[in-house]
């Protein structure tokens, strides 16, 4: 199965990049997987409530248009199912056994997700009840992926 997160809000500190393009490097031993970032409209602090539904669609539009009909969609959201690590592990083995091209993880803009893509989503997952920054919620995503994977192959990894 290949896995794609897809990451509205680019990735634009050097920590965060870092992190995660270590724990990336890491998964490839377990999945084909990919990221794409910077999918913004850019937005005034001063918008509107109207503009923001406006870019927010537009937003929507271009992660929609990445989605293939046999594709999975799961959006990060902190309302989403809250999972323990066991648990993440026990989705990821069955989303892999599912008859379906690839998995798509979505993570919002500074303005969350338009209702759209919430709606496409087959699941809805939360990392905590608090919010992150995106790039913030695309590193948790990375190592939780990868501890996933460490637990499903029984493998030792710091607790
Ligand atoms: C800065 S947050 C967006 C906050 C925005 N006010 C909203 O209503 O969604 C950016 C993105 O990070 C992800 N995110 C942040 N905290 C999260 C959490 N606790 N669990 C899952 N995803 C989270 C979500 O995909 C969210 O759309």
């Amino acid at each position: 199965m290949k896995y794609r997160i897809i990451s509205v809000g680019r990735i634009r500190e050097n920590f965060y990049q870092e992190g995660i393009k270590e724990y990336l490097k890491r998964l490839t031993a377990y999945t084909a997987i990919e990221m794409l970032d910077g999918l913004e409209e850019k937005i005034s602090p001063r918008s509107s409530e109207k503009e923001i539904a406006r870019i927010l669609q537009k937003e929507g539009d271009r992660i929609l248009a990445l989605l293939g009909d046999n594709e999975i969609l799961i959006v990060l959201d902190p309302q989403g199912e809250a999972l323990s690590s066991e648990q993440l592990a026990v989705r990821v083995q069955e989303l892999n056994l599912q008859a379906k091209t690839r998995i798509n993880l979505v993570i919002g803009g500074a303005h969350g997700l338009a209702p759209p893509v919430k709606q496409r989503a087959d699941q809805t997952i939360s990392l905590s009840k608090m919010t992150f920054p995106h790039q913030m919620a695309v590193l948790l995503l990375t190592e939780q992926l990868y501890r996933s994977f460490k637990i499903l192959k029984g493998e030792p990894y710091h607790k």
